[in-house]
């Protein structure tokens, strides 16, 4: 069996005077998809951000290839793609901007291919409208453009069907599967009843088969 990308041993993360998790247990294998669910307020978000070093207040082990994620940081950064409940692009750029600003980070894109990605999403046209000028799932597809251009094997990804329509939904699904089957792994939390042949499930807030 191939090596877990991310380990996950005993983690408990409280919150004010709430446990909202304890004696979390799971591996995230090449080639899987994992959802994360659980009701409004369970710590969806918060498990999602611990395991994209995004929030610190957890105890537990979290390890990356087999080695420490924390000393082995830059590696897990660079091969991690992490996406927010929030489309966190900005509205007075276009789609092109935003996108050349979320991908310059990490490495140059062409901006041929930047286009292409956001013609990916079903924004063309729009390419360089400012963002404020879109709808709310035209806004969310324009972080969307990211996962086609991505090459990080493993997506960490909150809500990503927020105000997308059912084709969109559709293409997003199948872009998931993809990232599965070239290797990756996905964790994704969302309320959309996503089904995925040979989906693992972490539940939290209640009866668990968490440890995948
Ligand atoms: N900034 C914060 N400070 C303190 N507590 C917070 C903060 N953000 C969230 N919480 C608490 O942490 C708990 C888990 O929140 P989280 O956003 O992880 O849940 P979730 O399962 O993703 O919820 P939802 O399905 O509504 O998105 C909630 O009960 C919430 O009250």
């Amino acid at each position: 069996m191939s090596e877990p990308l991310l380990q996950a041993a005993n983690l408990q993360c409280e919150r004010g005077e709430r446990i909202l998790f304890r004696d979390l247990s799971f591996s995230i294998l090449p080639g899987t998809v994992t959802r994360v669910e659980g009701a409004n307020g369970t710590g969806k978000t918060t498990l999602l951000r611990i395991l994209a070093g995004l929030n610190d207040a957890w105890s537990g082990e979290l390890l990356w290839r087999g080695q420490s994620r924390v000393i082995h940081r830059e590696e897990f950064l660079r091969n991690m793609l992490y996406l927010g409940h929030r489309p966190g692009i900005k509205a007075l750029l276009t789609p092109m901007e935003n996108l050349r600003a979320l991908t310059a980070s990490r490495r140059p894109v062409a901006d041929t291919v930047l286009h292409q990605a956001l013609a990916g999403t079903g924004l063309d046209g729009f390419q360089e409208v400012p963002c404020r000028k879109l709808s709310a799932g035209q806004q969310r597809r324009v972080a969307l453009a990211r996962l086609l251009i991505a090459d990080e094997p493993l997506w960490l990804l909150d809500e990503v069907f927020t105000a997308i329509d059912a084709d969109g939904v559709r293409a997003i699904e199948t872009l998931l599967q993809h990232r599965a089957e070239e290797g990756g792994a996905v964790v994704v939390t969302t309320h959309h009843d996503l089904q995925l042949p040979g989906m693992q499930r972490i539940v939290l807030g209640g009866e668990s088969d968490d440890e995948c």
